[in-house]
């Protein structure tokens, strides 16, 4: 059967379920995402919201339902593949190949994201140029040449987001951006998720910084226990006595609800 969903909507989710035996993980979400939008998805612990990004960016089969990408279903597509259709994604952990520098890293994603599926990595001087020009906007070309393994956490997550985006993706999402970050590294992000937005850019995000979220998004999502209970504003949120309840808590004065 051919899906095809709205052509207003970049990224769709119908009832999508991930279920681990009795436990559902994801249970039965409806989103629509339209190009450009920035959101950010919060929720307590477990309820779901790293698994929800598995399911749409093809690390995890869906239990059920349907994930669409421009108007074509997408479940059963391997990452890699919806990299070069224009999903990017980084995660929780913060990743990269330790052993190598902070430019083959880059040239990694530069070379391999390029839709290219030979086998090997053959670099040209234009390969070398679009990454040294990618590190330079993320602040990072004077560590071109240091060992991943060696820079510190901030420059570790700004090379995550800097590898996703060199092909310049439709949609971005983003696994905990700043977790694990100190205030002023935060507003450093904060500054370069702003720019991103401005170019374009449709970024997802899950954060428990509610800082981060309320700056960055301009729509917030919160999950529990699977479903989604909270689509709107990211300032509505700390008036919703379901979020306060289940998520937010005395956080929720602190943002000005009730
Ligand atoms: N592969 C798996 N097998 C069994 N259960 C899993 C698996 N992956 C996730 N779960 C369970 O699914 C639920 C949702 O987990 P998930 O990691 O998506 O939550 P989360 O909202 O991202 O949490 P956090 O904010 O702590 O990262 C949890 O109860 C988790 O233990």
């Amino acid at each position: 059967m051919v899906v095809t969903g709205s052509v207003e909507s970049l990224l769709e989710c119908r009832q999508v379920k991930k279920h681990y035996g009795a436990l559902k993980a994801v249970d039965g979400i409806n989103l629509n995402i339209a190009a450009g939008e920035t959101i950010g998805i919060g929720g307590p612990n477990g309820a779901g919201k790293t698994t929800f990004f598995d399911l749409i960016s093809g690390l995890t089969a869906v239990s059920a339902g349907q994930v669409l990408f421009n108007g074509q279903a997408i479940t059963g597509i391997a990452p890699h593949k919806l990299f070069h259709m224009g999903m990017a994604r980084t995660f929780q952990v913060t990743s990269g190949f330790g052993s190598l520098t902070v430019l083959q890293n880059m040239l990694a994603s530069v070379v391999n994201g390029s839709g290219n599926e030979e086998a090997g990595l053959l670099l040209s001087k234009a390969h070398r140029e679009k990454s040294m020009s990618c590190l330079a906007e993320y602040g990072l070309a004077d560590i071109a040449d240091d060992l991943v393994s060696n820079i510190p956490v901030l420059d570790r997550k700004k090379l995550m987001v800097a590898s996703a985006v060199v092909h310049h993706p439709q949609i971005l999402l983003l696994d905990e951006p700043v977790g694990g970050l100190m205030p002023a590294e935060i507003d450093e992000f904060i500054e370069l998720m702003i720019n991103l937005r401005g170019k374009g850019t449709c970024i997802v995000f899950i954060e428990h910084v509610m800082r981060f979220l309320t700056t960055v998004a301009d729509r917030a999502l919160i999950m529990h226990q699977g479903k989604l209970i909270y689509d709107g504003t990211p300032p509505g949120m700390a008036a919703d006595p379901l979020v306060k309840s289940v998520y937010l808590g005395s956080e929720a004065d602190e943002m000005g609800g009730d």
